[in-house]
């Protein structure tokens, strides 16, 4: 493409770049253009559509170096998270789908082997690069293939336990395979931890900074000749840092350091990665980087460098443009606090998300009270299992998917011994623009075969509040507590309550009980008037404990000709498919449809598009009701007088 051709598209230089090549043959001039113009292309398009606008601002010149000196695809590059993969797409010819960037149909979040055969991780969770990286390399030595291994890892990220036992393993296995640890100092907030302090006392020592440039200028003037020239040289850095900067934790564990470079400074990032991919063996480059750098609003955002704004925002100020709303988060972070007030052996955990979890409010009330340990969710859970030992009540507040690692952490450390703690799913369900390995739909299947757990999905502001209260009252084990993304649902009363569950809407004919789980409530109300416009009466129920399946919902359901169960969250095991078992165990033959989402990986889109696309609307649910219950017309059974309907007052 021309360059007269590629101005026209997003940038004088950025316009002709379709692929690594073309950032290969640029002069060091042409590569602070492209950076610059890459920098003004991210902020136009990511604030029309939302998403991880600060942390890949952050990785412009280091992706621009990594492609210049790797050869991708032959060359694997890997992206711990994958959230600040977008320089890396609009390396890989992907400039014209950021239109549409996490947006149904458009272009993924994350890397995506579908759009791209330089993309290989499509898992968002944090912390597992180096694990991929680690069998990639092993499976390249044994096949005898001589193809590089680089995979960039947040300082976030390596909070995490399993870049810990990768690298534990990558010291051993000895392959050739880079490591680029993207230093920022922050996850969403400050990094916390051991680690960080020691990254930081790397990059933060002033004798070590003014020594290293006189280092670099050396290096900067000497070929590389290989590994025995590296050797020399990295000595000689080895040696100054050791003296104004120790930094055994990786080289004590077999793996080479390099570092820390100036991530933004490309041909210092280009001869670090260039003695790494010739080193012949694992290799850490540390390179120091800032979070929005380059963008006022995102640099001065002291929460978390816009981090991922949700949806478009403002240029200028970096603010959402969409009116603020009441969300789930809001509701469960000011009942905590005042649950806080009242019980001192309240305690907060967060796996390094305080602010978009809202346990942040409870630490601005009570520091001492809540703990972040990194991103670290299998660590959060026993450790909240110790603080339970300790006498304390922990309220773990996750995303709903992130919890899916701590499983065997959740059976065994607290569940098994019977700990009091509290876990929070926010986003639990169908989110939306992060894709399938950010939906939360797995918790109510997945931990609702854990023996002693009980599971609340509250349906609105009230009952989020009240089943808080519950759920931190409950000192025989554990619970937890889940609600989707978004603004939270409107008060919906219930017209009685038996034992748990909720009724929310009935007839004079008990035609279908409609188990409507948590935030599906609301769906449940349409569903019951539609079908009700054909003749059928229509149970609403609300079970708000969903697990184990409260008893008096069997019996409920034996007074009914059709149970109907709809719930954000996967059928297989989930709530629908438990009452079908409690049923079957008390005898009770009355038939049971349940809907919610298939065990899959659904794309990404809008929330209200995925659901929309899996049938999980009023519109759909209310026609389905109807065909199951106007085919069972066929064999009329009277409809059981709602006074006989066998539920308990
Ligand atoms: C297991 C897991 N927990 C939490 C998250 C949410 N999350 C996404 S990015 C991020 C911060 C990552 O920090 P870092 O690795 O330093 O990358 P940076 O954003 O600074 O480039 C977090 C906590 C996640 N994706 N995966
Ligand atoms: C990459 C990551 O895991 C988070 O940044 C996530 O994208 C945040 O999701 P929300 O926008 O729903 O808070
Ligand atoms: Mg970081």
């Amino acid at each position: 493409m021309s360059v007269e051709e590629g101005t026209a598209n997003h940038g004088r230089l950025l316009g002709t770049v379709r692929g690594p090549q073309d950032v290969k043959r640029m002069t060091a001039e042409q590569l602070d253009i492209l950076a610059a113009e890459i920098r003004d292309f991210l902020i136009a398009k990511v604030s029309r559509t939302g998403g991880h606008v600060g942390p890949n601002l952050g990785v412009v010149e280091l992706t621009l170096a990594m492609h210049r000196v790797f050869d991708s695809p032959r060359d694997r590059l890997l992206f711990d998270t994958g959230h600040q993969s977008y320089v890396h797409k609009i390396l890989t010819g992907r400039q014209d789908g950021f239109d549409k960037l996490r947006q149904r149909g458009g272009l993924s979040g994350y890397p995506s082997q579908a759009e791209s055969e330089h993309d290989l991780i499509e898992n968002s969770h944090a912390s597992t690069a180096l694990s991929y990286a680690d069998g990639l390399a092993k499976a390249y030595a044994l096949r005898g293939e001589s193809r590089s291994v680089v995979a960039v890892v947040g300082d976030g990220a390596l909070t995490g336990g399993m870049c810990w036992e990768a690298l534990n393993n990558i010291a051993t296995a000895g392959n050739p395979l880079v490591i680029v640890v993207n230093d920022n100092g922050r996850s969403y907030s400050p990094t916390i931890g051991g680690l960080a302090d020691h990254l930081s006392s790397l990059r933060l020592n002033p004798g070590y900074e003014k020594v290293l440039d006189t280092v670099k200028d050396a290096l900067g003037n000497t070929p590389f000749v290989g590994k025995p020239m590296y050797e020399v040289l990295h000595a000689v850095k080895k040696g100054i840092k050791d003296a104004v900067a120790p930094q055994a934790m990786f080289e004590d564990l077999g793996i080479k350091y390099v570092g820390p470079v100036d991530g933004h400074d490309i041909t210092a990032v280009e001869s670090a990665l260039r003695a790494a991919k010739n080193f012949g063996g694992p290799v850490i480059v540390h390179a120091v980087t800032r979070k929005g750098y380059g963008y006022r609003a995102a640099e001065e955002d002291e929460a978390d460098r816009l981090h991922g704004p949700g949806g478009a925002f403002d240029i200028e100020t970096g603010k959402l443009l969409a009116a603020p709303s009441v969300k789930w988060t809001h509701v469960f972070a000011d009942e905590l606090v005042k649950v806080a007030d009242e019980r001192p052996d309240v305690v907060g955990i967060t796996a390094a998300m305080a602010e978009p979890t809202g346990i942040a409010t409870l630490a601005r009330k009570y520091p001492e009270r809540v703990y972040d340990v990194g991103i670290a969710e299998q660590h959060a859970a026993t450790s909240a299992a110790g603080l339970a030992l300790g006498g304390l009540h922990p309220v773990v507040a996750v995303y709903a998917t992130f919890l899916n690692r701590a499983f065997d952490q959740v059976l065994l450390d607290v569940a098994m011994h019977k700990l009091p703690v509290t876990f929070v799913l926010d986003r639990a369900g169908i989110t939306g623009p992060d894709g399938p390995s950010h939906y939360g739909i797995w918790d109510m299947s997945v931990f609702g075969v854990v023996p002693g757990l009980r599971i609340a999905a509250p349906r609105d502001a009230g009952t989020l509040r009240e089943e808080l209260r519950e759920a931190v009252a409950v000192d025989d084990g554990p619970t937890i507590l889940r609600f989707p993304t978004g603004t939270v649902a409107a008060d919906l009363p219930a017209v009685r309550r038996v034992g748990p569950v909720d009724v929310l809407a009935e007839s004079a004919r008990t035609d279908v009980l409609l188990v409507a789980v948590g935030s599906f409530a609301g769906l449940g109300m349409e569903v019951a008037a539609r079908v009700a416009e054909q003749g059928y009466g229509v149970t609403v129920v609300d079970p708000r404990w969903v697990r184990p399946v409260p008893a008096e919902l069997v019996e409920l359901a034996a007074g009914h000709r059709l149970v109907v169960t709809v719930e954000d969250g996967v059928r297989v095991g989930g709530v629908g498919d438990a009452l079908a078992q409690a049923m079957r165990d008390a005898d009770v033959q009355v038939p049971l449809r349940d809907l919610g989402v298939p065990a899959d990986w659904h794309p990404h889109g809008t929330r209200a598009q995925i659901l929309a696309d899996l049938g999980l609307t009023a519109q759909d649910v209310a026609r389905d009701v109807t065909g199951w219950i106007s085919r069972l017309d066929a064999q009329p059974v009277e409809s059981v007088p709602r006074d006989q309907a066998g539920a308990t007052n």
